[in-house]
C-alpha cells in the first residue's frame, strides 16, 4: 500500500494553498491602491474577475486538503504499527520473555498518536511553507527593495527563539513515552491482579499505586505541553513585533515620498504576517521531527535488542533423541536451579520428569523448548546443539503444553486452530484426544471464550491448550502439569491419549505419582534439588528402593 500519491496531493494542496495566499495578498495591494486613486494594474472589474478564481481554487485547495491528508495519515501510521508488530513477531518467545512489554504498548498507542498530531501532520506544511518564505521575499523584494532588507532582520528574532525553546522537545517526549509505558504497566498489573485486589481488600492501595502513575505521566505530559505552548507563543509574540516595527517603518517611508504605497505598506504587513507564520513554524516542525525521532529510535532499539540471531535448521524429524549432557543452570546467578545433569531420551518414547516441589522440573522442560540459552553443558536434538538451532525451526520440532494457558477474546475453534485451517477429520481427532467433546458439543466450537477465557474453567482452558499442542503434530510434545487442573477422570483420559499417540517423544512432568501412568513410560528421569537422582522404568526405580521410592510410597499413602 503506497503513500506516496496521497502525499504528493496533500502537499500539492498545501502548496497551491500558498500560491493563492501569495495572490490574495497581492489582489488586496491592488484593491487599496485603486480605492486610493494610486493606479494599479488591474481594472476593478478584472480584479473581480481574478477574486472569485482565487474563491473557485480555494474550493478546490480543500477538497483535495480534505481528501488526500487523512488517506494518507491512516496509511502512514497503519503501515508504521503493522511494521512494527511484524518485526515483534520476529523475536523468539525467549527473547520476548526477557523484555517489557510495556514499551511496546506505549510506544504503540501513545506514541503512535503524538508521531501522528506532532509530526507527520506538520510535516505536510513543510514544503507549503519554504514556498510561503520564498514566494514572500520575492514579492517583498519586488515592492520595496529598502524596506524587505529590515523587516528581514527583525524576523530573525523569533526564528533565535524557537530554536532555542525547540532544543528540549524530543527529550521530553521521550520521558513522556517513557512515563506512558509505566503507567500500561500498572494499569495492566491492576487489571489482571483485580479479584486479588478484591479478596485482600487492597482497593486503597491499589488506588494509590495508580495515582501515583497517573500522576507522573500527567507531570511530564505537562512539561511536554508547557514547551510546545512556549513554542508557539514566542513565535507568535516576536512575530507580532515584527509586523508593528515593520508597519512602523513602511509608514515612515511611505510619508517621505520614497515609493511606498499605502496598499505596498499593507500588503507588506499581510506579507509580514504570512513570513512569520512560516519561519515561527519551521522550527517547530524541526523540534518536532527530532522529537518524533526519539521515539522512533526508541522503538528500534526495543525492536533490535534481543532479536533472533539466525542459526542451523532443527531437525523436522527425531531419529535419535534428546540428549543432555553436564547440563547445569542458574536463575539470576543465584544457587542453580540444575546441576550436572545428563540423560538422554529415545526419539518415539514416553518419559516422565519427577521430583519433589523445587527441584528443577519445570526449569529443565523450559530449557528443552530452548526458552533461555544461559545454560552451561550442553542440549542436543538429533546431535544439534539447541543454542545454534533457529527458533522459528524449534516450533516446528517441538509443542509445549503448560500449566497456564492463554485463552485469544474468539472462538473456542480459534483457540485450538490458532485461527488457522485445519482438515476437519483431523480437528474431530484432536477435539477426541483433548476430551474437549463434552464442551464443543454443549456450546458448539463457535462459542466465545472471553478475555483470557474468563467464560471457562481451568479444566476446559487446559483442554484447548492440550488440543492446540496435539493439532501441531511437531516430533517432540513437552508437557508440563497439563492435567493439573482435571477432574481425575478427565486427567486419567487426556494422559492417556497423550501417551497412545504414535511416533511422539513425550516428556511429562508431574505431580502425581499415578502407577498406571508412570509404568507406560519408557523411562522416569526422577530430580532432587537440582540434581540428577534417578532414572529408570517404573519397576526398576520401586526395585531400587531409593528416592522415587519414597517418593511413589509418600504420594500414595
Ligand atoms: N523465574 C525464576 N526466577 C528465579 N528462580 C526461579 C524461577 N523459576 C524457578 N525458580 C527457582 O528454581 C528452582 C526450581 O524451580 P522449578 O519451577 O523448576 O521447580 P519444579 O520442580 O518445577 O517445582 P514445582 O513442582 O513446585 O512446580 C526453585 O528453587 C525456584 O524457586
Amino acid at each position: 500500500m503506497h503513500n506516496y500519491g496521497t502525499a504528493f496531493l496533500g502537499m500539492l494542496a498545501m502548496v497551491l494553498n500558498t500560491v493563492l495566499n501569495l495572490a490574495i495578498a497581492w489582489q488586496m495591494q491592488q484593491l487599496i491602491d485603486i480605492a486610493a486613486g494610486n493606479g494599479a494594474f488591474l481594472t476593478m472589474a478584472q480584479l473581480c474577475a481574478v477574486f472569485l478564481l482565487s474563491f473557485a481554487l480555494m474550493g478546490v485547495i480543500m477538497a483535495l486538503n480534505a481528501y488526500a491528508r487523512p488517506i494518507f495519515l491512516k496509511r502512514a501510521l497503519q503501515q508504521y504499527r503493522d511494521y512494527a508488530f511484524a518485526r515483534l513477531t520476529e523475536k523468539s518467545a525467549f527473547a520476548f520473555g526477557r523484555e517489557d512489554t510495556s514499551a511496546y504498548l506505549s510506544a504503540l498507542t501513545n506514541d503512535t498518536l503524538s508521531l501522528e498530531t506532532n509530526y507527520l501532520s506538520a510535516l505536510f506544511t513543510l514544503p507549503a511553507n519554504v514556498l510561503m518564505l520564498v514566494g514572500v521575499l520575492g514579492l517583498m523584494l519586488s515592492y520595496s527593495p529598502l524596506l524587505t532588507p529590515a523587516a528581514l532582520t527583525v524576523s530573525l528574532l523569533p526564528l533565535g527563539a524557537s530554536l532555542l525553546a525547540g532544543g528540549h522537545l524530543p527529550a521530553q517526549e521521550k520521558r513522556v513515552s517513557d512515563a506512558n509505558g509505566a503507567f500500561l504497566a500498572t494499569l495492566k498489573d491492576m487489571l489482571s491482579g483485580f479479584p486479588v485486589i478484591k479478596s485482600f481488600q487492597a482497593e486503597k492501595e491499589a488506588l494509590r499505586l495508580f495515582s501515583e502513575s497517573n500522576a507522573a505521566l500527567q507531570q511530564v505530559k505537562c512539561h511536554a505541553a508547557r514547551t510546545r505552548t512556549a513554542l508557539q507563543y514566542i513565535g507568535g509574540a516576536a512575530g507580532s513585533l515584527t509586523i508593528f516595527t515593520v508597519f512602523l517603518l513602511g509608514a515612515a517611508l511611505a510619508l517621505s515620498g520614497r515609493g511606498v504605497t499605502a496598499g505596498v505598506v499593507m500588503v507588506f504587513a499581510q506579507l509580514m504576517e504570512s513570513f512569520e507564520s512560516s519561519l515561527s513554524v519551521i522550527p517547530q516542525i524541526w523540534a518536532n521531527r527530532k522529537a518524533a525521532d526519539a521515539l522512533i529510535d526508541k522503538l528500534a532499539a526495543a525492536l533490535a535488542a534481543h532479536a533472533s540471531s539466525g542459526g542451523v535448521p532443527a531437525p523436522s524429524v527425531l531419529k535419535d533423541g534428546i540428549t543432555v549432557q553436564s547440563l547445569s543452570f542458574a536463575y539470576n546467578n543465584e544457587t542453580p536451579a540444575l546441576q550436572d545433569i545428563s540423560f538422554r531420551f529415545a526419539a518415539g518414547g514416553k518419559y516422565a520428569v519427577a521430583g519433589g516441589s523445587g527441584s528443577g522440573k519445570s526449569t529443565l522442560l523450559k530449557l528443552l523448548q530452548g526458552s533461555n540459552d544461559g545454560y552451561r553443558g550442553s542440549i542436543l536434538y538429533d546431535g544439534k546443539e539447541l543454542r545454534t538451532l533457529r527458533p522459528d525451526s524449534l516450533y516446528d520440532l517441538l509443542s509445549v503444553i503448560q500449566q497456564d494457558v492463554f485463552i485469544f477474546n474468539s472462538s473456542v475453534r480459534d483457540n485450538f486452530t490458532m485461527f488457522r485451517d485445519f482438515p476437519s477429520g483431523k480437528v474431530e481427532r484432536v477435539i477426541r484426544l483433548a476430551g474437549l467433546e463434552g464442551l464443543i458439543n454443549a456450546r458448539g466450537a463457535d462459542c466465545p471464550c472471553g478475555e483470557n477465557g474468563n467464560v471457562l474453567s481451568g479444566g476446559e482452558r487446559q483442554r484447548i491448550s492440550i488440543a492446540r499442542s496435539l493439532l501441531r503434530e511437531t516430533p517432540v510434545l513437552l508437557v508440563d502439569e497439563a492435567t493439573a487442573s482435571l477432574d481425575p477422570v478427565t486427567a486419567f483420559g487426556v494422559t492417556d491419549s497423550i501417551l497412545s499417540l504414535d511416533g511422539l517423544t513425550r516428556i511429562l512432568v508431574t505431580h502425581r505419582l499415578e502407577e498406571a501412568m508412570l509404568r507406560r513410560c519408557d523411562g522416569i528421569l526422577v530430580l532432587k534439588n537440582g540434581c540428577l537422582e534417578e532414572f529408570g522404568a517404573f519397576d526398576e526405580l520401586m526395585d531400587r528402593k531409593g528416592y522415587f521410592y519414597s517418593l511413589f510410597m509418600v504420594s500414595q499413602s
